[in-house]
């Protein structure tokens, strides 16, 4: 019997259907970050580099992505390498614009060509992110709550022009494009007044999604909370709290992401909180290790009963998947295969899960069944049925794909200095 004959079966005797499930883990878009690429520099000219942004990428790993073209290649290699569908998210600051300056608050869809016609090329949607953080306006560590009006407005028209161009990604893709608000607001220490930016930043939402020349079904908003952030250890203006209750009032989508929270909360079981109110979260899958490190994505516990939970519910269709980890000490493709490669692993455990059998030893009241079971689907062969999905969808299985990566590094990557 074939390994894939016999783990079919084996899933089948707890009533799964291993092919349903591979052709759904398939299916499903998880849209690549493309700050892995480069350490979340972005191409602005001229560079500001990463400052002030509550974020950092660690490490001097050689061959980083220097410009737009190097970042393509490198993702289309990347795209060669996973199996299922997927689609790029982009941060404002990766705006090509050639010699020229142009201001965050002035950039148009044209500045993104670059991107839409690879897009295009690689059969793709395209999400975005408007940068509020790398800035000479950022590096004080208040963007669009800050005190002074005037920079207030700069964030304001910046995340308007961001809207105009998500919207533009949308129509020219023929995809929603996802648009995400992250703001690296916040205190290094206790302040005094926590109402005040919490005010102004609720305000200078409401300018931004005023907009209602903006169509929602093709530029759809997200808002991203956050426990803490370098130099914003003590307070974040935009806190989880902050952004569940302006997402919900404002018909946003809520983004939790797996690094944004204290280590022993479960992100997994937010998620049956939420969607008891919010019609959609955006989950960027993280891996945070005593902080909010942004390591690359493993199988672990966090991701897999993110997932599983996900599976349980049925809540596939109120998700989207976005990655987000920048680790710059170790190949760049390598991570993104990993870390790509654990989050889609992680779908298809959630979609293997014997959720019927789970809920049926639960309403019997046998809980030891329900947790023998529980662990029992543990020791499944889900890698044998990872392994089909991978020959299935025609990329490497295994670790194979670290074959094609070494090619690359040594015939590519080796090169730029
Ligand atoms: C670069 C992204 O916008 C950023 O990582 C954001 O999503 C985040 O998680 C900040 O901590
Ligand atoms: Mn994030």
């Amino acid at each position: 019997m074939k390994p894939y004959d016999f783990a079919r079966d084996a899933y089948a005797e707890l009533g799964v259907d291993t092919e349903k499930a591979i052709k759904k883990a398939l299916s499903i878009p998880v849209s690549l970050h493309c700050w892995q690429a480069d350490d979340v520099r972005g191409l602005e000219t001229p560079r500001e580099g990463l400052a002030g942004g509550g974020i950092m990428a660690t490490g001097g790993y050689p061959g980083r992505a220097r410009n737009g073209d190097e970042m393509r290649a490198d993702l289309s290699k990347v795209l060669d390498l996973l199996p299922g569908k997927h689609r790029l998210n982009l941060h404002a600051f990766y705006a090509e614009t050639g010699d020229t300056v142009v201001e965050r608050d002035a950039i148009e869809p044209r500045h993104f060509t670059g991107w839409t016609d690879w897009a295009k090329s690689e059969k793709i949607g395209l999400d975005f992110n408007p940068t509020y953080f790398a800035h000479p306006l950022a590096n004080d560590g208040y963007t669009l709550s800050h005190a002074d009006k005037s920079v207030r407005q700069f964030w304001i028209d910046h995340a308007q022009a961001c809207r105009r161009i998500a919207q533009d990604f949308a129509t020219k893709l023929k995809s929603p494009c996802v648009h995400n608000h992250w703001v690296p607001d916040g205190a290094k220490d206790a302040p005094a007044d926590r109402f005040a930016p919490r005010q102004r930043l609720r305000d200078s939402y409401d300018a931004i999604f005023g907009d209602d020349s903006i169509d929602r079904t093709k530029c759809v908003d997200a808002v991203e909370g956050k426990l803490f952030g370098l130099g914003s250890e003590e307070y974040v203006v935009g806190s989880q709290e902050f952004y569940s209750n302006y997402a919900l009032s404002r018909d946003l989508v809520l983004c939790l992401d797996l690094g944004h929270f204290h280590p022993t909360e479960s992100v997994a079981d937010k998620v049956s909180t939420h969607l008891q109110f919010h019609q959609k979260l955006l989950l960027h899958t993280s891996r945070p290790i005593r902080w909010d490190s942004d390591h690359v994505v493993i199988l672990d516990d966090a991701v897999r009963n993110l997932f599983l939970e996900i599976g349980r519910g049925k809540a596939w269709n109120k998700i989207f998947v976005a990655l987000d980890f920048f680790d710059a000490s170790i190949n760049r493709l390598a991570a993104y295969v990993i870390g790509t490669r654990a989050t889609r692993q992680a779908m298809l455990c959630g979609l293997l899960d014997p959720t019927s059998r789970l809920k049926a030893a639960e309403k019997a009241g046998s809980g030891h069944e329900r947790l023998a079971l529980m662990e029992h689907t543990r020791a499944l062969p889900w890698g044998v049925v990872w392994d089909e999905l991978c020959r299935r969808a025609n990329v490497p299985v295994g670790a194979d794909w670290l074959q094609d990566v070494a090619t690359y590094e040594s015939k590519v990557l080796s090169h730029r200095t």
